[in-house]
């Protein structure tokens, strides 16, 4: 009754049919959610309300958003704009991590630190850096190809270790890519959030181990020295370096100098410092690697894109130069091509959710206050009124006048804080491995191709996006 009186005679967005209790969990995919939305809103959408999809889990509304000019109406110019707390995450030691933060004072001064550090302009300082980090890549790809995942990954860790620490990544046993490493393992083995009876019924995380259905919490308590380390250990050496002189400028040594000159008066309290420079590795590394293993994945399916961009690159900078900054405005197709990698299989395929913070009505339907936003930024790329066959991997599509997808940062108060150092981090990354690389398919025992497949690992929570069973070759075209 409450529910029906708050709605002031407003309908839910429509959804398919409800079992009682449990409501849609039945229905909800494990793999693939995405794709589960996208057909959903095909099936339960009329006309305009085609955008938003209604899902009930217990105790909580889900509505799915499946095109960008919803997304930008909900998310861009309403306030839905909190997030989804966490209480496994926060026993792990990432309960301050922005992904996290619910709206209000601590996300906005989380977020002024990024925009100041991560702003476009400012983004101009760091593309030497990711510059070097990217023939760093070429040169450990030459040495051992068949690695080139480990490549990809230290790529990956070692722009956002440089621009948060001011680290560079020399060797595989690096300290810092050993911490990232092990916290990364702890989120693999962590249920995702949301999906667990701790963060289901808080109360269980303060139940005994032997109580039924607290292994998640024990399993996060368990975590907590691990995570502690990327918090402790960077702010430790990085201080140190700070009184030898020795330290490189990063967010961490900008913020650390800062307190150091200016003490408590300082804009940042140290704490909150201390917990904003984690957050930008949990965000910026799996999305980054996620990415640039997409786009080796679209090379093996489609060699004549391959070919096309190399073609344009050895037009236009001739055969024994390598690509850099100065370029990019000069390489339209390059251009497409890293477009269409954010197009064709998104590295944050849900996004991360939002939480509504007011009851709302959106195009004559109701959205309750605390209900989950989800960005289906798959389902908004594969628009098809937007895209020709959009399941084609085809950069050729914006020379027709196709837009560029707008939505694979996500949208409003929440966009991704690094877009700028992620866009330029992927073009560098792509670029370069383009002028110095082909890939393709591995030869099986029986003399022809192992095509791989179009198979990620996937799940509601896993936010991340990741192509299985890549079994590609690298083979170096040119030596530069
Ligand atoms: C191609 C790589 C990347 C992709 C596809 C990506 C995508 C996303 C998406 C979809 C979101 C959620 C936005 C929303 O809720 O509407 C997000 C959040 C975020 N991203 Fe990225 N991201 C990438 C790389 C990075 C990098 C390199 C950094 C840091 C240097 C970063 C920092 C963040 C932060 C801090 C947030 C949380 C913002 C908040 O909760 O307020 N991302 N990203």
């Amino acid at each position: 009754f409450r529910d029906r009186r708050s709605r002031r005679g407003y309908p839910l967005p429509p959804g398919p049919p409800l079992d009682p209790l449990i409501g849609h969990v039945r229905l909800i995919p494990a793999e693939h959610p995405e794709i589960f939305f996208y057909e959903l809103s095909k099936t339960y959408g009329m006309a305009e309300s085609l955008e938003a999809e209604y899902i009930a889990i217990p105790g909580r509304t889900m509505i799915i958003i499946n095109s960008a000019k919803a997304a930008q109406e909900l998310l861009e110019r309403r306030i839905h704009s909190s997030r989804v707390f966490s209480d496994m995450y926060d026993l792990m030691g990432f309960g301050k991590v922005i992904a996290f933060l619910p709206y209000g004072k601590t996300l906005h001064m989380h977020r002024k630190m990024y925009n100041e550090y991560l702003s476009r302009e400012k983004c101009l300082e760091y593309r030497q850096m990711q510059f070097e980090e990217a023939e760093r890549l070429v040169d450990n790809i030459k040495q051992s190809p068949e690695l080139f995942e480990d490549h990809l990954f230290v790529y990956a860790t070692g722009t956002i270790t440089r621009l948060v620490y001011g680290h560079a990544i020399l060797t595989h046993d690096d300290k810092y890519l050993k911490i990232v490493r092990d916290i990364g393992n702890c989120m693999l083995q962590c249920p995702p959030p949301g999906s667990n009876l701790v963060d289901l019924i808080p109360i269980m995380k303060y139940m005994p181990s032997w109580f039924p259905g607290t292994y998640p919490a024990t399993l996060a308590r368990s975590f907590h020295p691990i995570v502690q380390r990327i918090y402790e250990y960077p702010v430790m050496d990085i201080n140190d370096q700070l009184d030898k002189g020795i330290a490189h400028k990063s967010f961490l040594s900008t913020h650390l100098q800062g307190h150091r000159e200016q003490g408590e008066s300082y804009e940042y309290p140290l704490q909150e410092v201390k917990e904003a420079a984690p957050a930008l590795y949990v965000a910026g590394v799996d999305t980054t690697f996620a990415t640039s293993m997409i786009f080796i994945l679209a090379m093996v399916l489609y060699p004549s894109v391959q070919a096309t961009a190399q073609e344009e690159i050895d037009r236009i900078l001739g055969e024994d130069a390598t690509p850099t900054f100065d370029d990019r405005a000069g390489l339209p197709y390059v251009e497409y091509l890293v477009q269409e990698v954010y197009r064709w299989h998104n590295a944050a395929p849900t996004g991360i959710p939002h939480v509504s913070t007011e009851d709302d009505v959106y195009e004559g339907m109701f959205i309750p206050k605390g209900s989950i936003l989800i960005t289906n930024i798959r389902g908004i790329t594969l628009d098809e009124d937007v895209y020709s066959n959009p399941h084609t991997f085809d950069p050729s599509r914006y020379a027709r006048g196709e837009p560029y997808s707008s939505s694979h940062f996500g949208y409003g108060r929440r966009i991704c804080s690094g877009r700028y150092f992620a866009d330029a981090s992927a073009w560098i990354c792509i670029a370069t491995i383009l002028a110095n690389f082909t890939i393709s398919p591995i030869i099986g025992p029986d003399g022809k191709p192992v095509i791989p497949k179009e198979e990620f690992n996937t799940g509601l929570g896993k936010y991340v996006l990741l192509p299985t069973g890549m079994h590609v070759q690298i083979l170096t075209r040119r030596n530069l």
